[in-house]
Formats: C-alpha cells, structure tokens, sequence
C-alpha cells in the first residue's frame, strides 16, 4: 500500500489545500457503441434525436498541500487534467466530490482572460482590471506599466480585434500581472509572444514568484518548469502519478515521454506505474494540534 503523508497544520498554514477532489463531466456522445447509447434510454434517445452523454473524468481523487513558499509545476500529457486543476483551485470550476481551500483568493494568470475585441487596448486595461477586483485609483496607478509590459505601444489604442494572437496575449499577461496576488496559478501564459516579450514576462513573473505566498505553474516546457518550480507534480489520464523535486519528476517524465513516442509502450507503461507505486500519497486531516509528520 502506498505510504500516506499525514498532515498537520499548526506549524504555519498552508496556502492551499486540495481534499480529496474529483472532476467530472457529463458531455454529449455521438459514439453509437458508447454504453449510454445503448439499451432501451439509448434507443429513446437516438429515436427523439437527443445525443446519448458520456460521463469524462478529469480528474480522479486527489490531495494535495501546498505551503507558502512552494512553486509548485503541473506537468502531462495532452488532457491530463491540468488546466482543470487549475480552474478547480481558482474556483472557477467546482469539483464534483471534495473541496479546495485557500488562504486567500488564488488569481489565474491565463491567457484566457475575457477581455472585449471591440474595445481598444487601453479600454481592456480598465476592464480587466476591474474584473481582478483592482479599484480606479489603482489602475490608474499601474496603467503605464501595464501598457508598457504588454510592449504595444501606439497600438494600445486599436481595437483589440485588431491584434495579432500574440499581441492579444501579451496584452492579456500585461493585465493580469498588474496583482500581487499570494497564490497565483499561471497556465501556459509564458509559452505565447517573441522572444523579447519572453524574458519581459519571464522577469514579472520572477517578481511575482518572490512576492507570492505559492505559485502553480502549467507549462508543456520541461525547462521552464524545472526553471521556475521548486516541487512538480506529473498528472496522467487524471491521475496523480508522481510529486517530488522538479528534476526527477521532469526526468522521469521526459523518459516516459520518450519512450511513448518511439511506441515502446510496454516500458513507458513501466516507468509511470513505478513512479505511482512510490508516490506518497497526501490524506488531509482536521485541523488539530499537532506536528507535521513526513510519510509512514
Ligand atoms: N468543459 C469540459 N467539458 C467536458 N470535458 C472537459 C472539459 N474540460 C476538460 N474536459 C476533459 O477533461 C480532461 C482533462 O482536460 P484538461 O483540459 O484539464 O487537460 P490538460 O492536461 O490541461 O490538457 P492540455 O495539455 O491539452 O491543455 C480531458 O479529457 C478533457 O476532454
């Protein structure tokens, strides 16, 4: 059985705390063969012309404690549940079984922020910031350095709609990297725009990191998560497969990958089931007094 990391949290608390959290969601199939598609509820279905739905899960049981401190990389492969760990910490997603706590309000440093095409730039800054929570007079205050991280210049006052994809991102970064928020979760937001606004976002996003109380990081680039991450965890099909030190979670990782990509499945269905076999696994308790206790 795998050994449990029972945790107590007296000694400081932590930034957030993901208990026993599972992700589901019920979606719409047009596979004829797919269980819900079948039997007599199917047959009704398919005769009123309603698609059968299937149950996809994202996310299978996890725990997980994170402290002040920690920057913390999600790393797997396509539809691992990544993005979905992140949208369940930054409640915009509810789990469908267990619970999310968080010391303070985790920001989502995306490049999905919902900003409006007809608006111009300069507009959008208003409007995303005050979607963050940010009052007039703060805006009004880091305007000039949000437009100048965003490197857009003159073109801060065309329509959004305008922009090239690149332009739209950085413009989105510059916004969201206006708060100082304590946990902030980043999802892919440093792999978009050219190499100049690179090391202009990498060099927020260290501020960030230092002033933050936890970070957590999505990123497909193995090196920036090895860069920035002070502990990585490796998801796959939704489950919790390995969370250690970035170096060897990467390195396993990468191995895996390879080995899946040379189609030499057998082993890399081998690395991954040792690596889930010396996983030590978090279970959460109630707040009691007590000391941390590392895994039994
Ligand atoms: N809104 C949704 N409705 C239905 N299924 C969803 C939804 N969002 C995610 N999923 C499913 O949940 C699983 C995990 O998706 P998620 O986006 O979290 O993966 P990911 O690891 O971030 O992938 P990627 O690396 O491709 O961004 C996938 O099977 C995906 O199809």
């Amino acid at each position: 059985m795998a050994a449990i990391d029972e945790t107590f949290f007296l000694d400081g608390p932590p930034c957030v705390v993901i208990d026993r959290v599972k992700m589901t969601y019920k979606v719409e199939s047009s596979d004829e063969r797919s269980g819900a598609a079948r039997g007599l509820k199917g047959r009704l279905r398919k005769a009123l012309g309603r698609p059968s739905r299937v149950t996809v899960t994202a996310l299978k049981e996890l725990s997980l404690v994170v402290e002040r401190g920690e920057s913390v990389g999600i790393i797997g492969r396509n539809g691992s549940g990544k993005s979905t760990m992140m949208k369940l910490i930054s409640g915009q997603t509810a789990p469908t079984e267990g619970g999310v706590y968080a010391s303070s309000t985790p920001i989502l440093l995306g490049v999905n922020a919902a900003l409006v095409p007809e608006l111009s730039g300069d507009q959008n800054v208003v409007l995303g910031c005050l979607a963050m929570g940010m009052s007039m007079e703060q805006i009004d205050e880091q305007f000039d350095s949000i437009v100048e991280l965003s490197g857009l210049e003159s073109a801060i006052y065309l329509p959004m709609k305008s922009y090239s994809s690149g332009m739209a991102s950085r413009l989105r970064f510059a916004i969201a990297a206006a708060v100082n928020p304590e946990i902030l979760l980043v999802d892919e937001a440093l792999n978009t725009g050219d190499a100049q606004f690179s090391s202009r976002s990498k060099a927020r996003m260290d501020e960030l990191r230092a002033q933050a109380g936890c970070v957590f990081i999505v990123s497909h680039s193995l090196e920036t998560i090895r860069d920035m991450c002070t502990r990585v965890i490796w998801l796959d099909k939704g489950e919790l497969i390995m969370d250690g030190s970035p170096e060897e979670t990467t390195d396993r990782y990468r191995d895996f990958s390879a080995h899946l990509s040379k189609g030499n499945n057998i082993s890399a269905t081998r690395i991954k089931d040792d690596a889930r076999a010396n996983l030590v696994a978090t279970q959460v308790l109630e707040r009691t007094s007590g000391r941390r206790m590392q895994g039994r």
